[in-house]
């Protein structure tokens, strides 16, 4: 007799390019999940995760989709969570899991946290993975290989609930960490939400240059510029709510920045090249020290 799943039925809200990717680890996998059942507010997307294989049944009523699972993933932009969580609350089997991948932590405990049922284990997480598309199309199963997964339970979640959405997050080639949820939020400030932020900002100030200017910067753009417009790509409802949900650290890191970008011009003004070529030097060797981890 094969033992079963890890988790025998399981519920994935919203399929964009999370949600059908996680979809396809646990489709690929049958010692993982059993029955995968994908629930969206889009009936086109409930239609289009039907297509493409990835569920066994698909709904526009999340209350439907979570009856009975053992696993409840939400993947929906992080505003979604609250109202979400209180949809689902009720309909949540006692002793399932329930998990998100939200990019801000604190936000998202804070909205799903009081709606989860005694007897019901939430075990907030984030994966460190994701491109500028979106959609059930544009997820793959290899996402989140080689990529952290942080995992922010609140204290006192029990342990087996945390092990076992570990073990969904090693299966998908995750490494994972265990994070207090402010530490996570202030961490992403720097390495994610600030990056994407000037990205914004660049493409937005490009795009404000008068019509000729414009033209020539999208003709000649260089690599740098190029990069910043595939970030400048990402989804806006995601990023609009990313930015609403971490406020604090957000603001705290776009002060410092803006301190070090004023040093900068400063040091441009006065033709003070030693202090140019000395920050120059320093960010070089994050770089250097980001390649090394990796190799090792
Ligand atoms: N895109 C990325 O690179 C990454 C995203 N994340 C997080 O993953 C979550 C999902 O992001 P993506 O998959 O990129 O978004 P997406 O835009 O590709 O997909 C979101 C899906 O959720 C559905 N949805 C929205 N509100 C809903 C609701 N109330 N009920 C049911 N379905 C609903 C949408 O119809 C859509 O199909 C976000 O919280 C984001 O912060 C985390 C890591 C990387
Ligand atoms: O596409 C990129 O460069 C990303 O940075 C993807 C990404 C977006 C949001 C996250 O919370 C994590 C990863």
């Amino acid at each position: 007799m094969t033992a079963p799943p890890l988790f025998p039925r399981v519920a994935v809200i919203g399929l964009g390019l999370i949600g059908s990717s996680l979809a396809r680890v646990l489709r690929a996998d049958p010692t993982l999940a059993g029955e995968l059942v994908a629930a969206d507010r889009s009936a086109a997307v409930c239609a289009r995760v039907l297509e493409l294989g990835l569920a066994d049944r698909a709904e526009t009523d999340p209350a439907c989709a979570v009856a009975g699972a053992d696993l409840v993933i939400l993947a929906v932009p992080i505003g979604a969570c609250a109202d979400l969580a209180a949809a689902i609350g009720p309909h949540l089997k006692p002793g399932a899991i329930l998990t998100d991948v939200g990019s801000v932590k604190q936000a998202v405990i804070r909205d799903v946290a009081p709606q989860v049922p005694d007897g019901v284990h939430f075990v907030p997480g984030h994966p460190i993975a994701g491109t500028e598309h979106s959609g059930p199309d544009a997820g793959f199963a290899d996402l989140f290989r080689g990529r952290w997964c942080i995992l922010t339970p609140p204290p006192g979640t029990d342990p087996a609930a945390v092990e076992k959405v570990v073990e969904l997050w090693r299966r998908a080639g995750s490494m994972i960490e265990v994070m207090e949820p402010g530490h996570h939020d202030r961490v992403l400030a720097i390495t994610s939400h600030l990056p994407h932020l000037i990205a914004y900002t660049i493409v937005g100030t490009a795009t404000d240059l008068e019509e000729h200017l414009k033209s020539e910067v999208i003709r000649f753009s260089a690599s740098g510029f190029r990069d910043f417009t595939r970030i400048a790509a990402s989804d806006p409802v995601m990023w609009r709510d990313i930015f609403l949900n971490n406020r604090e650290a957000v603001l705290e890191i776009i002060q410092r920045f803006t301190e070090d970008l004023t040093a900068l011009q400063r040091a441009i003004r006065w033709g003070e090249a030693e202090t140019l070529e000395h920050l120059f030097t320093r960010t070089r060797d994050i770089r250097r020290g980001i390649i090394d981890a990796r190799q090792a």
